[in-house]
């Protein structure tokens, strides 16, 4: 399956790690190609506004990999959302794991090399990729502190990793409600994702007429070749700009 190019009536919803960004070894290895955040600057002016980047990392962690560029942005998979104008909404305030959980989750596995503790305002990810025998002994821990009928938590499986969050929100919420936002409203909304969160994302994109694209069926799971899909089609969009205002200008003289 190839990307289609986009137009000016898209919406454009990104995930960063595993789409934007090559998967790292740590969440903090995580490498931003220089030329990144300049492309979604571009971008987003080109769309007037309607981009916003989608992740599982806190609104926090996103500014901080991709600055200076901001957005419209869903941080922890739909909990905290920005819209184009800034605003900030809580989805649902103040829910947040425990101190008690995190200090749980800690002695549990402090004797496990390997495996990384990754607390956010509101969630807290576990990671396995450096410890993959783990995979079992992490799951048994964290089902035991949020059974499947948890009512206010949930477990989300990510990539060599699992994280806690609220189970009320998630990336299809986000995009529910981006789809609102002025910038937004009426276009034909595209999501981009790697990952089994990236799921409801995608739904909700359908929903609204338009497409979700699993980087691993068209993009071969190659972040670079989602980065070039995206800079060849502001590219392409620039270029019809340009012409459009040249035959304006030419239809005037
Ligand atoms: O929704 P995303 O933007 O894709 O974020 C999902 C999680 O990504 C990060 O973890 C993943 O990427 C790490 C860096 O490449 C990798 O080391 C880890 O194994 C992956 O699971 C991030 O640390 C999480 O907070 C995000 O929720």
């Amino acid at each position: 399956m190839a990307a289609t190019d986009f137009d000016y009536g898209s919406a454009l919803f990104l995930d960063l790690d595993g789409t934007l960004l090559e998967i790292a070894a740590t969440p903090e290895l995580v490498v931003v190609p220089p030329a990144l955040p300049q492309l979604l600057a571009h971008l987003h002016t080109l769309l007037g506004g309607a981009l916003a980047i989608v992740s599982g990392r806190s609104l926090k962690t996103i500014d901080q990999l991709l600055k200076p560029f901001t957005s419209a942005a869903a941080g922890e998979h739909g909990v905290t959302l920005r819209f184009s104008d800034g605003t900030v909404e809580e989805m649902p305030a103040g829910l947040a794991v425990t101190e008690a959980w995190r200090d749980s989750l800690v002695a549990a596995t402090e004797r496990w090399p390997g495996v990384l503790i990754e607390p956010k305002p509101h969630g807290c990810a576990i990671h396995y990729r450096l410890a993959p025998d783990r995979h079992d002994d992490v799951w048994r821990v964290v089902r035991a502190l949020v059974p499947d009928d948890h009512p206010w938590f949930r477990l989300i499986p990510a990539r060599e990793a699992v994280e806690i969050g609220p189970r009320s929100t998630s990336k299809g919420h986000a995009v529910e409600r981006f789809m609102k936002d002025g910038a937004f409203k009426g276009r034909r909304p595209i999501f981009v994702g790697d990952d089994f969160t990236d799921e409801a994302g995608m739904s909700a994109a359908r929903r609204h007429g338009g497409e979700g694209l699993r980087v691993q069926e068209v993009f071969d799971g190659d972040p670079a070749q989602v980065r070039a899909w995206l800079a060849r089609n502001a590219e392409r969009l620039a270029g019809s700009a340009v012409g459009t205002e040249r035959s304006a200008a030419g239809a005037s003289a």
